[in-house]
């Protein structure tokens, strides 16, 4: 499971939660702009836009779990495990919807986040690219097999989901900025219609006429609000938090409310228990401020917030630039 959010204040804030139960091996990578990129189905592109975020390397590839490029555009990808679903790769794509004769581009499924943060300025230049395109199932390697994923896209103005099922390539628009697991998106977005009475001020007392009722609590507007580790249920509490976040506006401040939006979600080891005696926890919390190419991490043992800032290297560089993720925790010691 793992969780997605959006936050703008001054800046545009992009990150997510990744748990599971192992880690692949991640770094953070940095993928200046004339790192060549060899697509498995539409060939070399030599210069692009330059790309940070998390991501498993493999030989020297990016293999990128979530990712913001220079333009201020970000990507994650997110377990749809039963329903994501991809074209075969040798698949004749060139009479898909009655337009014969346009062929879609094919982008293999792992190489989807640095297909479209290298050519895609904007969500409104992603549209449009998703329009052309045709996920596909190549794999990696045979070590790693095709992940079912599904993701959101998201700029300063805009935020979309993108889902492709047995039935096609699904491009939805997101109000709420925020993604999860399972079920599909529709089905998130409906079930908050569930919510609708949740507030973050007191709630009036309309239990029954002549029932005196009283608030004996602060916080009882929002009683109601899931708080299981579900997918469905983290969509809605993320959704909540978000969208009734309040914050100053400086870096600090908006960043330190980024965690703690998606600290709404964290997961402690030992809830989620997914085989005998392991247990999927919070890997790591993301967060990247897109219009200053930041990204701002903390691990499950590792809560001091740690950054990489693409700016600070050579961008017109060709080779992949990585840092290792710091994951031991340092206690701040005041005597
Ligand atoms: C495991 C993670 C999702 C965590 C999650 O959601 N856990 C809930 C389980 S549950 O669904 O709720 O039961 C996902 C998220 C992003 C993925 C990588 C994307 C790049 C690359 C794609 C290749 O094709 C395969 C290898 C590859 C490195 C992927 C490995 C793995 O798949 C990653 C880390």
């Amino acid at each position: 499971m793992c969780t997605a959010a959006v936050y703008k204040t001054k800046d545009f804030y992009f990150g997510r939660t990744l748990d599971y139960e192992f880690s692949y091996g991640d770094e953070i990578a940095v993928t200046p702009r004339n790192y060549v990129f060899n697509f498995r189905h539409s060939g070399k592109l030599e210069n692009h836009y330059a790309i940070i975020g998390m991501a498993h390397v493999a030989g020297d590839y990016p293999l990128y779990y979530d990712a913001i490029n220079e333009k201020g555009l970000g990507m994650a990808g997110l377990n749809f495990v039963g329903n994501a679903a991809y074209a075969a790769a040798d698949e004749n794509s060139s009479c898909e919807n009655g337009t014969c004769g346009i062929a879609k581009t094919k982008v293999a499924q792992f190489e989807f986040i640095p297909w479209i943060l290298s050519l895609c300025a904007t969500v409104a230049d992603a549209k449009e690219k998703l329009n052309r395109i045709l996920l596909v199932d190549t794999p990696f390697s045979s070590q790693l097999p095709v992940a079912q994923l599904h993701w959101i896209i998201a700029d300063k103005n805009e935020c979309i989901v993108v889902e492709s099922m047995a039935d096609g390539m699904h491009v939805y628009d997101n109000p709420v900025g925020v993604l999860t697991n399972n079920p599909p998106f529709p089905y998130q977005m409906a079930a908050l219609n569930n919510y609708r009475g949740l507030s973050t001020k007191q709630p009036e007392n309309t239990f029954a006429p002549g029932v005196e009722l009283s608030a004996y609590s602060r916080g009882m507007g929002g009683l109601g609000l899931p708080g299981d580790l579900s997918s469905q249920s983290r969509f809605v509490r993320v959704a909540f938090t978000k969208q009734n976040s309040k914050s100053d506006d400086s870096e600090n401040a908006s960043v330190s409310q980024f965690f703690h939006i998606l600290g709404s979600v964290d997961q402690q080891r030992g809830l989620c228990e997914v085989t005998e005696g392991k247990y999927e926890i919070t890997l790591y919390t993301s967060c990247c401020n897109c219009d200053k190419g930041i990204y701002y991490y903390t691990t499950y043992d590792n809560s001091q917030i740690t950054a990489v800032d693409m700016n600070r290297e050579n961008l017109d560089e060709k080779l992949l630039i990585r840092y290792p993720v710091i994951t031991e925790g340092k206690i701040c010691w005041q005597n």
